[in-house]
């Protein structure tokens, strides 16, 4: 069984290794969709894959750490691409949330980064 849930956060970021023509390389922002899901089997009792309440708990510091912030300030977010923050966010979730199974990160409705851990 997969379940997913979505959150959102709001931040500037620069994309500093695109050319100087690049309109990426100058500070914009952009409303981020991140959309964590999560594999496993269903709990007998609880119905549940991994409680929603559990999966806002683990993901909580990080999104604050992510909103309204400028992404090039974070360690680790220097280059703020999708890819790269979908990495930076499977990395610092997967070990609370063993069942994690892949990270999305929409930086606009029609495009996003997907990680699996590979
Ligand atoms: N593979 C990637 N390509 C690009 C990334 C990225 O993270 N991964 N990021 C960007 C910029 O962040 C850029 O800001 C993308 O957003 P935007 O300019 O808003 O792109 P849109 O196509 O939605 O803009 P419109 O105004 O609707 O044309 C670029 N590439
Ligand atoms: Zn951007």
């Amino acid at each position: 069984m997969k379940i997913t849930q979505a959150f959102r956060f709001e931040a500037a970021h620069r994309l500093p290794n695109v050319p100087p023509t690049h309109r990426c390389h100058r500070m914009h922002g952009h409303s981020y969709r991140v959309e964590l899901q999560l594999q496993g089997d269903v709990d007998a009792t609880t119905g549940f894959v991994v409680d929603f309440f559990e999966i806002e708990a683990a993901f909580g510091g990080l999104l604050a750490q992510l909103d309204h912030h400028c992404l090039n300030d974070i360690e680790g977010l220097e280059n703020p691409t999708a890819e790269n923050i979908a990495i930076w966010i499977w990395q610092r979730t997967k070990p609370a949330l063993p069942q994690l199974a892949q990270v999305r990160v929409f930086e606009t409705p029609d495009c996003w980064a997907e990680y699996d851990g590979a």
